[in-house]
C-alpha cells in the first residue's frame, strides 16, 4: 500500500501560495489538497479555477482536489482542464453521483467520492467499484483548524474491510484534525492517504511536512 502526505493549501499563506506550495513539494509531500468551497455546500469560500491554473504552473505533484460545492457536475471539465489530477466530490451535494462520477472518468481524471462525518458508509454501497478513493471527512466541511472526531476511527475501519471484501485496492484519505501525534494511528485504522493543513502549513512549512512524513511512515 503506498502512504501519501497532501497538505491542504487552505491553510497555507495566500499571498505567497505558489511559495508556500513548493516547500511543501520540496520537503516532499507527494500530493497537494486543494479545497474548492462555495459557500452554499460549506459556510466557507476559498479558491477557483484561476488559483489551481496558476498553482499548475508551479509544480508538478498530483493536484488533489476536493470539491466542496453544490452540484459538482456543472464544473468537472473546467477543473480537469485547469490541472486537476484527482477530483473528490461528495455524495452529499451531487444530486446524480454517479453521472458525476462517470463525468469526471471521461474527462480523463481519477475519482474520488468523499463523505462527511454524519453520512453512513451505505452511501457508498453501489458505487465503490467505480472510483479510486473515498475520502472520510474527520471534521465537518468548511475550515481549518478544528478537532479530528475520534467516531471517525471506526468508519474507517468498517470501509477498509468493505474494501477488502469486496477486493478493491481502494484509496482511504482522511481530512481534517490530523497532525503529527494522530497520523499513525489513523494509518493503523486503515487509512493511506492524509491530508494535512493546518499541521502543514502553520509556522515552518518544511518541518512541519518532513515531521508529517516521518510520523506517516513509521
Ligand atoms: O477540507 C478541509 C476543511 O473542510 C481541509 O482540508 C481540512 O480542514 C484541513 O485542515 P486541518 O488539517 O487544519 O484540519
Amino acid at each position: 500500500m503506498e502512504y501519501i502526505l497532501s497538505p491542504s493549501i487552505l491553510s497555507a499563506d495566500f499571498a505567497r501560495l505558489g511559495e508556500d506550495v513548493k516547500k511543501a513539494a520540496d520537503a516532499g509531500a507527494q500530493w497537494i489538497h486543494i479545497d474548492v468551497m462555495d459557500g452554499a455546500f460549506v459556510p466557507n469560500i476559498s479558491l477557483g479555477f484561476p488559483v489551481i491554473k496558476s498553482l499548475r504552473k508551479e509544480t508538478d505533484k498530483v493536484f488533489d482536489v476536493h470539491l466542496m460545492i453544490e452540484e459538482p457536475g456543472r464544473y468537472i471539465e473546467e477543473f480537469v482542464e485547469s490541472g486537476a489530477d484527482l477530483i473528490t466530490l461528495h455524495a452529499e451535494s451531487a444530486k446524480h453521483l454517479h453521472r458525476a462520477i462517470q463525468q469526471v472518468k471521461a474527462a480523463g481524471c481519477k475519482v474520488g467520492v468523499s463523505l462527511n462525518p454524519a453520512t453512513p458508509l451505505c452511501a457508498l454501497e453501489h458505487i465503490l467499484d467505480e472510483i479510486d478513493m473515498v475520502l472520510i471527512m474527520t471534521v465537518n466541511p468548511g475550515y481549518g483548524g478544528q478537532a479530528y472526531i475520534d467516531a471517525m476511527d471506526q468508519k474507517i475501519r468498517n470501509l477498509r474491510k468493505m474494501a477488502d471484501e469486496r477486493g478493491l485496492d481502494l484509496d482511504i484519505e482522511v481530512d481534517g484534525g490530523v497532525t503529527a501525534d494522530n497520523i499513525g494511528h489513523i494509518k493503523e485504522c486503515g487509512a493511506n492517504i492524509f491530508v494535512a493543513g493546518s499541521a502543514a502549513f502553520n509556522g515552518d512549512i518544511e518541518a512541519n511536512v518532513k515531521k508529517l512524513l516521518k510520523a506517516m511512515e513509521e
